[in-house]
């Protein structure tokens, strides 16, 4: 069995319009880690998790995901061990329930079935009352879409997560409430950005993107 999640090796990346952003990039990250990526404004972090999703395809290097490597045969395959928060999530059309149950119709996610008491439970984890599922998804605000977005993914019981900023818009008391949650994920691998000391202060370890 394969103890990593993750691997990165010798990653180069340069867009049209600059100099590269990574030169041989390496990163490794075992199961059951939680990692926070950290960095300058533009040094790359967002990039990072996109390369990790296959989204953008690296110019030369090589990335693993559960030691499988990541290419356009496999990465269809490989994005169903995967759950993945952007830093603004775009939720569709329709109620916070529409969103939550919509995976559910995907023939890739048919071995998971929507279950609205893990909802809940996860709902108030994060804070928010069960009321919102009614909500339409465009009445929400930024915090509430990212909590949205967390419970979204938590419910597809991916593997490997990958969340950009999932805190940036929440007050003290959610973010808290967001990290707490995290940390219960134990078996979960966990990768997210952030630039935010109090989520620094309790990560188990920093990547710092120069
Ligand atoms: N598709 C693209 N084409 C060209 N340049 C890009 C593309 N995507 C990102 N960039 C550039 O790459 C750099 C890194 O962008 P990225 O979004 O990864 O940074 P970041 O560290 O996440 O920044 P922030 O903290 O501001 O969100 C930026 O200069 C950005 O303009």
């Amino acid at each position: 069995m394969v103890d990593e999640a993750l691997r990165l090796k010798g990653i180069y990346l340069a867009f049209d319009n600059g100099s590269p952003l990574f030169e041989d990039f390496n990163l490794k990250v075992l199961k059951g880690e939680h990692v926070v990526i950290n960095g300058p404004s533009g040094s790359g972090k967002t990039t990072l998790l996109k390369l990790c999703l296959g989204f953008i395809v690296p110019d030369e290097g090589q990335i693993f995901i559960d030691g499988i490597p990541l290419n356009e045969k496999t990465v269809w395959t490989l994005r169903l061990k995967i759950g993945y928060c952007p830093q603004e999530p775009i939720l569709g059309d329709g109620t916070v329930e529409d969103f939550l149950k919509r995976p559910f119709s995907y023939k890739a996610n048919k071995k998971n079935t929507y279950s609205k008491e893990e909802v809940i439970e996860l709902l108030s984890l994060l804070g928010l009352d069960q009321n919102v599922l009614k909500r339409h998804v465009s009445a929400l605000s930024g915090g509430e879409k990212q909590r949205i977005c967390i419970v979204s993914a938590l419910l597809l019981r991916r593997d490997i997560y990958f969340f950009d900023e999932p805190t940036s818009a929440l007050d003290l008391e959610s973010k808290k409430k967001v990290l707490k949650l995290f940390s219960r994920l134990s078996e979960k691998t966990i990768i997210y950005v952030s630039h935010d000391p109090e989520v620094l202060d309790s990560a188990q370890r920093v990547i710092s993107l120069p």
